[in-house]
Formats: C-alpha cells, sequence, structure tokens
C-alpha cells in the first residue's frame, strides 16, 4: 500500500493552526536575535584583533616600553581591550541563552497547549484519542525541528558577523596590479631612471607631503648619490623607484615608459637592494633572547647568518658585533651581485665601520656598482666622491643637483653646509677618540 501519512492539518486543522500561530512571533524574535548577534560577533572579532594588535607591537617593543617604564599602563590597556572582548562574551552568552530559552519554552509550551486543546476538542468528540496522539507525536517533531533550524541560525548569524571582516578583505582591489603590465624586452632595457614632477605623500599622512615637483634624471649606467636633511625623504625615493606605493602626482619613468605602466613584479626583479638599516635592525635583535620568538623569526636569515659567521671563529664569544656586520653587508652585497639587477638602490649605513671592514665593503660595494644605473642614499665622504652626480634634497624637492666638486663652488648652498657639518662630526668623532 502507497500511503502517505496524514498531513499534521488533516488530523486536526483547528488545533494546527493554534499550534503554528508561535511561528510567526518566534520568526520576529529571530529576527531581531539575528541581527544583535552578527553584530556582537563583528564587535567580538575587531575587539580581539584591536588587543592582539596591543600585545604585539609593545612585546615586540618591549624594549621601548622598559625603557619608558610603561609597563603598567601597557597591561592596564591591555586589560580593558581583553575586558571589553569579555564583556560582549557575556552579551552573546545572554542573548543565545534568551533565544535558546524562548524557543525551548515554545517547544514545551506548544506540547501543553495541544495536550489542553486536544483534551478539549477529544472531549467534545471533535477529536479521537488516536488522532491526538498522533497529533502531538507531529507537534513533538516541530518543536524539535524549530530547536534544530535555531541552533542552525544562530551559528549562521555568528559567522556571518565574523565573516564580514573577511569578506570585506577578500573584496578588497589591489591598488597596483601584481603580475601585470608591460615588459620592457632585455636588449631594449638600459635602467635610465627620471622622476618627472613628482609630488607624493604617505597613504597615512595624507597631510604631510613628502615631495612636490621632484624632479632628478638618472642616466643609464651612472651613479646618483642622493643627501639631505634626515626626513627629507632619501628613502621614500627608494621606496617609489621598488613601486611599493604610486607617486599622487607627476610621474616616474623607467627608459622613457611611465613606471605605472610597468610590470611591477618583473621591475623589483631587474631592481638590486641593499639596505644596511636592516641588516643593523637585524644584528641588533639577534641579541634578543629566545623568549622573543616573533622577533627571531623576523629575522631569522641574518641571525642565523649571524650565528653562521661567529661560529666560523676560533673563539666565537670574541667575535665584536662590528665584525659581523662588516660580514653581513658582503653577504648582502653578493645577494645583489647574483642577482645581476640593471638597476642598483643602495642605503649606506650611517655608522662606521672600522678601517679595515670599511675597505672591504667598500671594495665589494664598487664591484657591485659596476656597469649599473646606482641610486645611493650616501653617508660616506668617498661614495660622494666618487659618484657621477649628487642631488641635495630638502623640502620636497631637489634643491641641487650636479659633480661634488661643482657643488661645493656654492659655499651658501645646502650641499656645503652638509658637508660643513659632517666634517665638524667627524673631526669631533677623531678628537674624542684621540683623548686620554
Ligand atoms: N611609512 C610611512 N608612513 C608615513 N610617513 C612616513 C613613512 N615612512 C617615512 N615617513 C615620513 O616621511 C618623511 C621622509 O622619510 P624618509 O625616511 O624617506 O627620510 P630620509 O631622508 O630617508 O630620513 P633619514 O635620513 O632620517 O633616514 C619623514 O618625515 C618620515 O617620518
Amino acid at each position: 500500500m502507497d500511503e502517505k501519512p496524514p498531513h499534521i492539518f488533516f488530523v486536526s486543522p483547528q488545533l494546527a493552526m493554534f499550534v503554528l500561530s508561535i511561528v510567526p512571533l518566534l520568526a520576529v524574535v529571530a529576527v531581531i536575535y539575528g541581527r544583535y548577534l552578527r553584530k556582537v560577533s563583528m564587535l567580538t572579532q575587531d575587539s580581539l584583533a584591536a588587543a592582539t594588535q596591543l600585545s604585539e607591537e609593545r612585546i615586540g617593543n618591549i624594549r621601548t616600553v622598559r625603557a619608558f617604564g610603561k609597563e603598567m599602563l601597557e597591561m592596564e590597556k591591555y586589560d580593558g581591550k581583553v575586558d571589553y572582548v569579555l564583556d560582549l562574551a557575556y552579551k552573546e552568552a545572554f542573548a543565545r541563552a534568551g533565544f535558546f530559552g524562548l524557543t525551548g519554552l515554545s517547544g514545551n509550551l506548544i506540547v501543553l497547549a495541544v495536550l489542553y486543546k486536544g483534551g478539549l476538542l477529544t472531549g467534545a468528540a471533535h477529536m479521537t484519542v488516536g488522532e491526538l496522539s498522533s497529533f502531538l507525536m507531529y507537534a513533538f517533531w516541530v518543536g524539535i525541528s524549530i530547536g534544530g533550524l535555531s541552533s542552525f541560525y544562530s551559528e549562521l548569524m555568528k559567522g556571518f558577523g565574523a565573516g564580514s571582516r573577511i569578506w570585506e578583505l577578500l573584496d578588497r582591489k589591489p591598488l597596483m596590479p601584481f603580475n601585470e603590465g608591460l615588459v620592457i624586452p632585455p636588449e631594449k632595457f638600459r635602467g635610465a631612471l627620471d622622476f618627472r614632477d613628482v609630488g607624493f605623500m604617505y597613504p597615512s599622512r595624507p597631510d604631510a607631503p613628502i615631495f612636490q615637483g621632484l624632479n632628478l634624471s638618472v642616466p643609464p649606467g651612472s651613479v646618483m648619490a642622493v643627501v639631505g636633511p634626515s626626513g627629507s625623504g632619501k628613502s621614500t625615493l627608494v621606496s617609489l623607484l621598488l613601486r611599493l606605493y604610486d607617486p599622487s602626482t607627476g610621474s616616474i619613468h623607467i627608459d622613457d615608459h611611465n613606471m605605472q605602466n610597468l610590470n611591477p613584479l618583473w621591475l623589483r626583479s631587474k631592481i638590486g637592494t641593499v639596505s644596511q638599516v636592516q641588516v643593523e635592525v637585524c644584528a641588533d635583535s639577534s641579541a634578543l633572547p629566545f623568549l622573543f620568538s616573533g622577533c627571531r623569526n623576523q629575522c631569522w636569515f641574518s641571525c642565523s647568518i649571524s650565528e653562521n659567521i661567529a661560529y666560523g671563529a676560533e673563539d666565537p664569544s670574541t667575535v665584536t658585533q662590528a665584525q659581523i656586520r662588516g660580514q653581513k653587508q658582503r653577504i648582502a652585497i653578493a645577494r645583489a651581485l647574483l642577482k645581476n639587477p640593471r638597476i642598483l638602490l643602495l642605503d649606506e649605513a650611517t655608522s662606521a665601520l672600522d678601517a679595515e671592514n670599511e675597505y672591504l665593503v667598500q671594495e665589494a660595494l664598487d664591484r657591485l656598482m659596476e656597469g649599473r644605473t646606482v641610486l645611493i642614499i650616501a653617508h660616506r665622504l668617498s661614495t660622494i666622491q666618487n659618484a657621477d652626480a649628487v642631488a641635495v634634497l630638502d623640502q620636497g624637492r631637489v634643491v641641487e643637483c650636479g659633480k661634488h666638486a661643482q657643488l661645493l663652488q656654492n659655499p651658501n648652498g645646502l650641499f656645503s653646509k652638509l658637508m660643513e657639518k659632517q666634517s665638524s662630526l667627524l673631526r669631533s668623532k677623531d678628537s674624542a677618540r684621540s683623548a686620554p
């Protein structure tokens, strides 16, 4: 027999309507609850992220925190952030408890109401005891389904709330392409650099322009030394050439091609960088204890190199940081040499190495620079003297540009002043060294 079981409405339409009258009310509550849970879940993710960011930053910079005696303040700040996350977790727990309590209560009320109303209907002979029993079974299953549905709905809303940040990130369009654009054929690639009326401000500080109408040409195969007061934007020039940022106005041309039309991945493969800041920062953090695993990981390459360099010594404990730094620098240069880039961006160290290491590093650098277009943030007088041209940066533009000797002819120029300042600094260092 292919007989379908009787529908809940066929058993007793009157009782079915009575039982299902609870559904619209539950639906309204579910919508309000769902919205609330979504909001709380989103807030929880945000505040958790803020707490993690705070702890990462402060632990990463524990030396600064310690140096300023701000441990208690930072701990209070972190406590505040974690307490807020806890508050949100309480709110979520209360909302869940309320919702599940309500759905559970409605299920039980439905069964009780069916027993009461069904008893009345049975007593008035409108319904048989068998019909009431089967109706109770149906009502029971409806109750269980509502329970399951509310639990699923609850998790779904929580997921929507937490996922909205991820979707926001997934939907973000990169400001610059990753691996698209023009590639200059190797036989045509010469490596000429040309900044044309470049204006730039960092996205995080749109009110502080770094460059305004900056013009600078570096012919292919020549060495351009860039000097300027601290904060004049020397490192920013390097960031722009690596296309970590795009100019806000004007353009940068490489062999007469606007850089924005070139494939950034290809371009970076043609640019070698030797940054001494990186080497020094890592040399410093290699002295940190193992406890700061994140910091050690960041500098894993340099740390393991420094350990390896020291390992070669007869007594590694006698190896000084200055010796390691001279060797590390040469490894960085060797790496750039193997890349064989057409364009080379160098950031010279401000701290002086000892004479022997300075000679070795300079020799390796000279070899590296041969036949390439070089932009060097120069601090050593020898580099400035040997460069084909020197560009002096100040107030967001190139204020002087020419050969070293040529620039020195203007005693009131910024270059002459910078050189005078540097030589008086060197003189005072020398006299401090020779003092008993
Ligand atoms: N990522 C960044 N976001 C916002 N501002 C920045 C950023 N990097 C640098 N700056 C600011 O841009 C200005 C120029 O910095 P830059 O490092 O290019 O100067 P610099 O001439 O290389 O300085 P120094 O000789 O001290 O290294 C500074 O005021 C600096 O605070």
